[in-house]
């Protein structure tokens, strides 16, 4: 096998919670060697699509059940074994792991130890839906491979930098502290990935430019960076608060949670399942995938449209309210599946924002391309963007650079 000094591959493992994203990079010269995913894990129809160094026209698909996170990676190690790069393969330096939530003690990649892992498990019941499966990746990433480094990537830790009066609810200070109770934010790996892209876009360091950055994916949310650093975002405590999502409410009056329960006789955890999985788009509209919602559009369908418009009229709220937050905005950034490809939502969501110097020009937002890309007028006072997020690869180049410079992650204690 080769020795550490020449080991310049990097696996990246992104677990969701019925789900595996995968890529492996060479670092050396940013290859990306292979890439795949596998999707509906723990039913019968779970599929595994494998896209190996040939890229796509040599892709390969398969079905038949994957009953759990175990199987998952044990078909991914398959996969990449069938192009002779399985785990036990020279040059793989480490795997990254995206880790949806840090708390508040991991503000940069860490090595995964032991102890690592415990405090993950204790931050399960502040993100239920996502750290139980990074947590199950990375156990059995560890058993595959128990020799080689294994780094957290967090996605709070690119809100670190908030300020207390951004990051603090305004609730009694004991329970507050007491819970852990305080505004995380999320997807930071995304936020901080596109607002550095967005940054060379205009042509400047990221230490100059003030963006607005809107996330928005299944899961959605935007964050205020002030000179590179992120000083709020719209997620909170957990990735339940803000935008509106695919299949999460976003912001709600807390009271609702009282109500229902008195009103409605529901539990805490039918609540939890109502506006976690069955509000957002597919609550109002019976659909979460945009695509649809602007086909049903056009066909006329009232529920699709209210849906739409109550999903942009919170999107221009935030763009506001950062706008307000920041004081001087270089860029409104738009990014993730919905971002990247809804030229729809984009024009919405900034159609009367003209006071305040932000405009798309129609011809540049109905353009489709996959690299990053300016779509406000050219004299506008604040440049308005298309940026493709790629978390992976911000995975693996932290993952690498904390392995290379063979030292662990800032850890700022409990
Ligand atoms: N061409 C498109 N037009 C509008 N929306 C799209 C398009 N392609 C993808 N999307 C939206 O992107 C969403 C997925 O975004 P993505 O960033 O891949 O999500 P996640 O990583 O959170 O699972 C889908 O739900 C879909 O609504
Ligand atoms: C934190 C979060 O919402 O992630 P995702 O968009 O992958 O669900
Ligand atoms: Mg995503």
């Amino acid at each position: 096998m080769t020795g550490p000094a020449t080991a310049t591959r990097v696996l990246v493992l992104n677990s969701g919670s019925s789900s595996v994203k995968y890529r492996l990079l060479d670092m050396a010269d940013g290859t990306r060697l292979a890439a795949g995913l596998v999707e509906r894990i723990g039913e019968e129809t779970s599929r595994v699509s494998h896209t190996p160094p040939a890229g796509e026209a040599g892709r390969r698909e398969r079905g038949g059940p994957v009953p759990d996170h175990a199987a998952a990676l044990k078909a991914v190690a398959e996969e990449l074994a069938r192009d002779g790069l399985g785990l036990d393969s020279p040059g793989l330096a480490a795997i990254g792991h995206r880790v949806v939530h840090g708390g508040m003690r991991f503000s940069a990649p860490t090595v995964i130890t032991d102890e690592v892992l415990g405090e993950i498990e204790r931050l399960v019941p502040l993100a239920p839906l996502h750290n139980p499966a990074n947590l199950t990746g990375i156990r059995t990433a560890r058993a595959l491979r128990p020799d080689l480094p294994q780094v957290a990537v967090f996605d709070t830790a690119f809100h670190t930098t908030m300020p207390e009066y951004a990051a603090r609810y305004a609730i009694d200070v004991e329970t507050a502290d007491a819970h852990r109770i305080r505004r995380y934010g999320f997807h930071g790996t995304s936020h901080a990935f596109v607002s550095r892209r967005a940054a060379a876009l205009l042509g400047r360091a990221p230490e100059q430019v003030n963006v607005i950055v809107l996330h928005l994916g299944n899961g959605a949310s935007a964050s205020a960076v002030r000179g590179g650093r992120c000083v709020d975002t719209s997620m909170g405590l957990t990735p339940l608060e803000g935008l509106v999502m695919g299949t999460r409410s976003g912001d709600v009056d807390p009271a609702v949670t009282f109500h229902l329960r008195r009103v409605a006789g529901m539990s805490v955890d039918d609540v939890d399942v109502l506006l976690n999985k069955r509000s957002g788009l597919v609550g109002l509209c019976g659909d979460n995938d945009m695509r649809e919602i602007r086909r049903r559009i056009e066909d006329g369908d009232e529920p699709a449209r209210l849906a739409f418009e109550i999903y942009v009229h919170r999107l221009k709220k935030y763009i506001g309210a950062y706008y307000a937050v920041l004081g001087r905005v270089d860029a409104v950034v738009f990014t993730a599946g919905v971002g990247e490809n809804s030229a729809q939502v984009r024009e919405a969501a900034v159609a009367g924002l003209e006071g305040l110097g932000i405009a798309v020009d129609a011809d540049l937002n109905a353009v489709r391309s996959d690299v990053p890309r300016l779509i406000s007028p050219g004299r506008a006072r604040v440049a308005v963007a298309v940026v493709p997020t790629d978390e992976e690869l911000e995975i693996a180049g932290q993952t690498f650079a904390l392995v290379a410079a063979g030292r662990g992650g800032v850890d700022r204690g409990a």
